[in-house]
């Protein structure tokens, strides 16, 4: 069985009195990846973090097809990297067995720590490890999960450009038949990793653009629809993010 699609319906959330998401629905495909896209301040996290029942919405459904229980069925990687600084890498990678009270399969661990780049980094703890180390830690703790739904906050941005392409491969065979939500600012990632790609813009948030460029992740930037794709994604993240500017000057005049 393929994984999971999930529903959000009609879903409000507001800060300080102003609605970030108003009666805000969205389908996220199941066993597809959907990259999320917009200026910062929007409100991508925010949704990741509804999807994840970490944020308390004023009104609105989040479901999963099949009415299978969204908890426990998802990995979340956010912006910070959540290791735990007393734990060694070996043993932050595998916390999710231990949280659970099962054994942890040091195998399986030590594959996913070599597999983004920490062979012989095992034993250190976080405070010994740079941030690119330290996101790639909790990419392969997220990857160590094997769940069916995968939510993932800007998962490569500390990291240089090559190391994120070999990331950004080893994320698209993990990320097959999973249904996957990943939250990035990096227009040529979204374009090699997304089934569909969704820029949000304005407040309360509204999809402004979606994209589906065609054949499989992890695809060739260099294919013959890149260009084309990639100008129609930076001309709607330009208006996303002049919308964005003028709403921060609108505010800053009112105050
Ligand atoms: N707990 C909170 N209390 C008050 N305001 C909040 C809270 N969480 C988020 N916000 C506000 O909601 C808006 C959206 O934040 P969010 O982190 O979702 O944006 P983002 O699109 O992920 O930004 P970035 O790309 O910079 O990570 C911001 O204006 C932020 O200040």
């Amino acid at each position: 069985m393929s994984s999971p699609a999930i529903s959000l319906d009609r879903i409000s959330l507001s800060f300080k009195r102003a609605f970030l998401f108003h009666e805000f629905s969205l389908e996220i495909p199941g066993g597809q990846t959907t990259c999320l896209l917009g200026p910062s301040g929007v409100g991508k996290s925010s949704l990741l973090r509804l999807i994840a029942g970490l944020e308390a919405r004023d009104s609105g459904t989040v479901t999963c097809e099949g009415a299978l229980p969204l908890r426990g069925n998802f990995s979340y990687m956010a912006q910070q990297d959540l290791l735990l600084p007393w734990l060694r890498l070996r043993e932050n990678v595998s916390l999710s067995d231990r949280l659970q009270g099962r054994a942890p399969d040091p195998g399986r661990a030590e594959g996913l720590i070599r597999r983004v780049g920490l062979a012989g980094h095992e034993d250190k703890r976080p405070a010994a490890l740079s941030g690119g180390m330290r996101q790639r830690a909790a990419l392969a703790r997220t990857l160590y999960q094997e769940r069916d739904i995968i939510l993932m906050d800007e998962p490569f941005s500390a990291v240089d450009s090559i190391t994120r392409l070999e990331l950004q491969d080893l994320a698209a065979e993990v990320f097959h038949d999973r249904t996957v939500l990943l939250v990035t600012h990096d227009p040529l990632e979204a374009l090699r990793l997304g089934h569909q790609l969704l820029v949000l813009a304005g407040q309360p948030v509204e999809i402004t653009q979606r994209i589906a460029p065609t054949g499989n992740p992890p695809r060739d930037t260099g294919a013959e629809e890149m260009p084309e794709l990639h100008k129609l994604l930076i001309d709607s993240l330009r208006r996303a993010h002049a919308q964005a500017m003028d709403r921060q000057r609108e505010g800053q005049s009112v105050e």
